[in-house]
């Protein structure tokens, strides 16, 4: 009798049966597809402080009943960075299993009523767009817009665009024009002069900003905390958003991977570096992010560290309590290299209130 579970045996009957493949490839997705995304997911208060916890997000209006109430809260609200990852993380099953890169995302928004735990997530995206890339011709490039909504209501709670490499079922054949092309870059210029605001508040970026009008001069600045990636950044919180992308969680897959290795989920990268930025600033609300890009890989071992360029203040906040800053951040990590980047607009505390 055959013995099943012999080495020989059984590697045999690997190498022949077939595999019940998960995900979509390139060519499933055609422009206007609709795609339902099931399961949902609740929004837990487990996993908004788990989280928040792990990405150093300790803006007490999220943990505080007293610091919510006083932010205009009936109690702690679910944070916009959980809620976008859990957003993206539930569409992964259908959208980027088959191992897609995220390249980036743009148009994120979130209504100005907080979104409170227990509320059920339900998601839906749009195929955008389909490209083919000329410089990987085993990928395309597909873009969707997604929105997560209250399952009970309908109120829209995320959106965004998004865009992935997604590997084709069959390589496009190219005749190379792609992958040679090398642009010629303008030599980079800098300002003469760096400022940092003194404060946090939205006075001090405004303040800055105009000194720095006077000069030739940025208002940008780094922030001291790092966050070095471990198993429970790389492989639990990904899995706590539902987000099925084997590049967070299945390292023998990703050993024969370009980078090696299992990585950390886009969106916790962009919240450590948020974290690190926010820790530095009087938070009100996130009004939105846009030109958000993943520029190479962060591993386990890689700190994720935070750099923050302030673009403009404006005093049309939603609330008189605070004014509408837009910012740049650049994550990076112990080399120097950036590894995300993106605009953000956020309103900011006054110190008068
Ligand atoms: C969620 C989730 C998965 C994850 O979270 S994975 C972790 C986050 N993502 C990453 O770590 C990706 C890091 N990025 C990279 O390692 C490199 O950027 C990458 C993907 C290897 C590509 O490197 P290249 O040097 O080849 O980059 P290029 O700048 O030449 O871009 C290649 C083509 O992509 C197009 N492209 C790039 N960015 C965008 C964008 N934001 N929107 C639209 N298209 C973009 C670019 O134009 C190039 O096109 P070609 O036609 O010239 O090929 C999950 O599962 O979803």
């Amino acid at each position: 009798m055959t013995d099943w579970t012999d080495p020989d045996t059984f590697a045999q009957a690997l190498e022949e049966v077939e595999t019940k493949e998960k995900g979509n490839c390139f060519e499933d997705f055609e422009e206007g597809d609709i795609i339902e995304h099931d399961p949902g997911l609740t929004l837990t208060q487990f996993g908004n402080e788990q989280w928040m916890s792990q990405t150093l997000n300790h803006d007490p209006a999220y943990w505080r009943s007293d610091a919510a109430a006083a932010r205009g809260f009936d109690e702690p609200p679910v944070h916009p960075d959980y809620l976008t990852a859990a957003t993206l993380g539930i569409t992964v099953e259908d959208l980027s299993e088959k191992g897609g890169y995220f390249l980036g995302r743009t148009d994120v928004r979130f209504p100005e009523a907080p979104v409170y735990t227990g509320t059920e997530l339900h998601v839906e995206s749009e195929v955008v767009n389909t490209a083919t890339s000329s410089s990987r011709p085993e990928y395309g490039i597909v873009s969707w817009r997604t929105r997560g909504t209250d399952a009970e209501t309908g109120d829209v709670l995320c959106s965004y665009e998004r865009t992935n490499m997604i590997p084709r079922r069959e390589p496009m054949a190219t005749d190379g024009s792609g992958a040679a092309a090398a642009e010629d870059e303008d030599e980079p210029t800098l300002p003469d002069e760096f400022i940092a605001p003194e404060g946090g508040y939205f006075e001090d970026f405004v303040a800055a900003l105009e000194d720095a009008d006077d000069e030739n001069a940025a208002v940008a600045y780094r922030h001291e905390r790092g966050r070095t990636q471990d198993d429970v950044t790389v492989a639990s919180l990904p899995l706590s958003t539902l987000n099925t992308a084997k590049q967070h969680h299945n390292v023998d897959v990703m050993s024969d991977s370009p980078s090696g290795n299992i990585v950390t989920y886009g969106d916790v990268t962009r919240s450590t570096a948020l974290g690190h930025a926010r820790s530095d600033e009087q938070t009100w609300r996130e009004v939105g992010f846009d030109d958000e890009s993943f520029h190479t890989f962060v591993a386990v071992g890689d700190t994720v560290y935070a750099f923050t360029r302030v673009l403009e203040a404006e005093d049309d906040a939603s609330s008189d309590a605070a004014g509408t800053v837009r910012f740049q951040h650049i994550a990076f990590n112990q080399n120097d290299e950036p590894v995300y980047s993106g605009t953000r607009t956020a309103e900011i505390r006054k110190r008068s209130n």
